[in-house]
């Protein structure tokens, strides 16, 4: 049976990130992807336009349709906006039997807020602790715990200030320093190092979704944490590796990288 995967997030008009990111994701790693869309972007490759938030009826009625019938290996969550949009996603999430891999999604490549400054505190102390894996970038690991993070070796004070809040793992991505790409994976015991090239690409857009969505599809083929991280860099890298112009600013990964490899593209 394919095995099923839930993303929580918003839409990007563009497509390289949100939702759309999300399923593109999960159907090159072979999953069935579904969606419950918190949020509707106009988002471009110049930055975001416009964003409207769903009701929080409509995100919990979207979340119970899949999770009462179709089932679920695996959740991934993204933009969520508010803190009412947080809170009654934390309490779906605790109540199904699926691991969540759970993205904080704070603000754009283009720095405009894809969540309210209010909504901080309910990622804290009601998200974060239903999380299996938490994957904040730099500026969010700032954002949740006030640890800003300047290099490499800084990396292990802002797991451990992460997995105070209650994540069984934390994922801190080094996308934005200088140097390699290198993730810290731990889970306060283990310590896992996921080091890849830094692809000289300014197309980037998307990589923080496509990475969470990379890692839920991998729990829900059954993989533990450590090896489903390891797959997903593998697949967010050969991503970056391929992204491409589209529009006159920020380029997306390609979701399709591993389809078009020994193609004309
Ligand atoms: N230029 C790049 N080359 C290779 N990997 C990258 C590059 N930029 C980001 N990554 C990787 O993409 C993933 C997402 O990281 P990051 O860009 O920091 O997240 P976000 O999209 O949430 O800001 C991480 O695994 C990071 O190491
Ligand atoms: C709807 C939506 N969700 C998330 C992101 C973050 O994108 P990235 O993965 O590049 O950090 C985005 N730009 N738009």
């Amino acid at each position: 049976m394919i095995p099923g995967v839930l993303t929580v997030a918003g839409s990007d008009s563009g497509g390289g990130a949100g939702i759309q990111a999300d399923l593109k994701t999960m159907l090159a790693l072979g999953v069935h992807g579904m969606s419950v869309v918190t949020a509707v972007t106009a988002q471009n490759s110049l930055g975001v336009q416009g964003a409207w938030e769903l009701p929080v009826e409509a995100v919990r009625a979207q979340y119970r349709s899949v999770v009462d019938d179709i089932g679920v290996r695996a959740v991934k969550t993204g933009m969520l906006a508010s803190a009412e949009l947080v809170e009654a996603v934390a309490e779906l999430i605790a109540e199904t039997d699926a691991p969540a891999v759970v993205d904080p999604v704070g603000v754009s490549k283009h720095g405009d807020a894809l969540l309210a400054a209010s909504a901080l505190d309910s990622v804290r102390t009601k998200l974060l602790p239903v999380a299996t894996v938490a994957t904040p970038n730099l500026d969010e690991v700032a954002q949740i715990t006030g640890v800003r993070v300047e290099s490499e070796g800084e990396m292990r004070r802002a797991a451990a200030a992460v997995l105070a809040y209650g994540p069984r793992w934390a994922l801190i991505k080094g996308g934005h320093l200088p140097g390699d790409a290198v993730d810290l994976l731990t889970d306060g015991s283990e310590e896992h190092w996921l080091r890849a090239p830094r692809h000289d690409n300014r197309h980037t857009h998307g990589t923080g979704c496509t990475l969470a969505s990379a890692i839920a599809s991998q729990l829900a083929k059954g993989q533990s944490v450590p090896e489903a991280v390891a797959a997903a860099k593998e697949y967010v890298t050969g991503a970056v590796a391929a992204g491409f112009a589209l529009g006159g600013g920020i380029g997306p990964v390609d979701h399709g990288w591993r389809f078009r490899a020994g193609s004309e593209r």
